[in-house]
């Protein structure tokens, strides 16, 4: 007997083995798929009606600073190395575990009402970001972000962060959560941390996190340092393999582009942040071409500023269609896989598809609306029109998260309130206080 049974969806299962299936039904027992096809010959618990729906695999987010929803609109329009170093960092500082878990609730609340079932994390208070994950019922891929800036004491106390974090939270959540190593970047960190992180990262068996040339300054930087790009230290150290997830890589030249592929390297592109940061474009299709694993995501909430991955998804198409000046350069199917496939690929989960034996992650999209009618083709209205607003259910490790808009793991206001809360402690003077904490006849 199945646990949940969903029926007279369209299902967009993204296997290429089964393709879509116009009219399907979806068993699910124990957390995991374990049926996909025309019709379900059994019975099961729960029966969940997709009619006018399309049921797709949950979307993997693979590079969010999920805490960040604190941040959100708090300093914006600013050059990147300003905007970080002159207000994201001071302030992020003034955080502690308790607004850390607030703030990535929230960040899991909007995660599931737009559709994402995973998300990779890199940041500050990893363990609270962990506490959210569990209590939320998500799936992620958590790092603690590490910097050294060159001092080898900041390098000893950050990698004793992060390997206690691995340490304590691989596998946890019943197997919801994954650790990774999350060195920051390579020129907020040392060749040595580098060095040291990669190998600690092969001795525990965890993937890695980090950002790569996400912008000019860092290409400069790094060859006024080291003479050559971060791609090539990064290469030369031994650093890539197929277990390292590099988030943004948008100064790359062709041989850079060659090593990633040659090396299994994943890419998470964040086309929403690197636009609105002025950081510039990767070079998708041409990594694409190459092979590489290219995944979606949305970057942290200050550099976005949401976390909704159909705007990603669109703005990914549009952003290199226009970059080419050829429309045909990237199509609504290639962006669906992405957001997908090789996010869940880039995780090493086994989810991104509906396939029997895969995660129960998945969600329902209502196309009963009036910008999805009609309805011609379902790859084209999920990218170009649909937004995260449309997803109506969502299922993490089978259990039902969200069930037609009814957010059931957690009391959005509650949510809301407390990281309304938790925002006071960047003591920033603009704040507004939107829920009326601060109005006694709120309360009434
Ligand atoms: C893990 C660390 O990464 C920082 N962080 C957040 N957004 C970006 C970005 N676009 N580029 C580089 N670092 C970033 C966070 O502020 C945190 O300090
Ligand atoms: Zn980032």
């Amino acid at each position: 007997m199945a646990d949940i049974l969903i029926k007279n969806g369209y299902i967009l299962t993204m296997d290429p083995d089964t393709g879509d299936l116009k009219k399907g039904e979806v068993a699910i027992e124990n957390g995991r798929i374990i049926y996909v096809g025309l019709s379900y010959n059994g019975k099961a618990d729960k029966i969940i009606d997709a009619s006018g729906s399309v049921v797709m695999p949950g979307l993997v987010n693979t590079h969010n600073h999920a805490g960040m929803t604190l941040l959100r609109g708090y300093a914006d329009d600013l050059p990147l190395a300003e905007w970080l170093e002159d207000y994201i960092w001071p302030v992020e500082a003034k955080l502690g575990p308790e607004e850390i878990y607030a703030g990535v609730r929230l960040a899991c609340l909007e995660m599931i009402k737009s559709g994402t079932t995973t998300f990779a994390d890199m940041y500050i208070h990893e363990q609270a970001a962990a506490r959210a994950v569990e209590d939320c019922g998500m799936r992620a891929a958590l790092s603690y972000g590490m910097i050294d800036f060159g001092d080898p004491e900041r390098a000893e106390s950050s990698l004793l962060k992060g390997r206690n974090f691995v340490k304590d939270f691989n596998g946890a959540a019943n197997g919801r959560i994954s650790v990774m190593y999350g060195p920051h970047a390579p020129h907020t960190c040392s060749q040595q941390f580098l060095q040291d992180v990669r190998e600690q990262a092969r001795k525990d068996d965890v993937k890695v996190h980090i950002h790569v040339l996400e912008t000019e300054a860092e290409l400069n930087q790094m060859k006024e340092k080291y003479g050559k790009c971060s791609v090539n230290m990064l290469h030369d150290i031994g650093f890539f393999d197929s277990d390292v997830l590099a988030a943004h890589c948008i100064w790359l030249s062709e041989g850079d582009m060659d090593i990633l592929a040659e090396t299994g390297v994943h890419v998470s592109h964040d086309p929403v942040s690197n636009m609105k940061t002025a950081a510039g474009i990767a070079p998708v299709p041409q990594l694409l071409e190459k092979g590489v694993n290219v995944s979606l995501s949305t970057d942290g909430c200050a550099s976005n500023n949401n976390l909704d991955m159909f705007g990603v998804m669109k703005t990914a198409a549009l952003l290199h269609k226009v970059n080419s000046m050829d429309l045909t350069v990237i199509d609504a199917r290639k962006v669906l896989e992405m957001a997908t496939v090789n996010g869940a690929k880039a995780l090493g989960i086994e989810a991104g598809m509906i396939k029997e034996g895969y995660y129960g992650d998945l969600i329902v999209v209502d196309m009963k609306r009036p910008h999805l009618t009609p309805l011609y083709d379902v790859d084209s209205h999920l990218v170009y029109s649909a937004r995260g607003s449309d997803v109506t259910t969502v299922l993490v490790d089978g259990k039902v998260l969200m069930e037609n808009g009814q957010v059931l793991c957690m009391d959005e206001y509650e949510i809301m309130v407390e990281a309304s809360k938790a925002a006071k402690k960047t003591d920033s003077q603009h704040l507004i206080d939107v829920l009326g904490l601060n109005d006694p006849s709120a309360d009434q």
